[in-house]
């Protein structure tokens, strides 16, 4: 599994979080940034990051800002992207099982580092189960084939 990360001004700390848990777990992943002092727009980093998923360049992307929600209606904007938009346990294992989300969005003015990190944790972790979430995730995909 190989991971894409970014975030805005708003989301750095939690970015760091994030790669700190990756690192721990010995997942690869590329953190492009942002590297700001002062204020950047969050689609910059979240359009490329969910285009190097959909491209299939990475497996994953992990994308933060204050919300979390920037970027998420980002990334979501980008045809194969399933990101979600996440900040409890429950919701990060249940979209990995359900939705095969391939991009976690958390908001770093929203929860803590330690429930981030656990977040990271359980969504890289948990496997997509098929079935028939497999119909309602190809209606999706059906939906941006159109
Ligand atoms: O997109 C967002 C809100 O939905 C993110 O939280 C941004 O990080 C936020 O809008 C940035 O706000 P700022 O006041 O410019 O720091």
């Amino acid at each position: 599994m190989k991971i894409i990360l970014a975030s805005d001004h708003g989301g750095t700390n939690l970015r760091k979080e994030a790669a700190a848990v990756l690192d721990e777990l010995e997942i690869p992943y590329e953190d492009i940034g942002c590297d700001c002092e002062g204020s950047v727009d969050y689609p910059d980093y979240a359009l490329p990051a969910a285009e190097r998923v959909a491209s299939g360049e990475f497996d994953k992307g992990i994308l933060i800002c204050g919300t979390g929600i920037g970027m998420s209606i980002s990334a979501n904007k980008v045809k194969g992207v399933r990101a979600a938009l996440v900040h409890d346990l429950f919701s990060a294992k249940a979209t990995r099982e359900h939705n095969n989300s391939n991009i976690l969005c958390m908001g770093e003015r929203v929860i803590g580092p330690g429930l981030a990190a656990e977040i990271v944790r359980t969504w890289v972790s948990t496997d997509y189960e098929g079935g028939r979430h497999e119909n309602r995730v190809g209606k999706i995909a059906e939906y941006e084939n159109k």
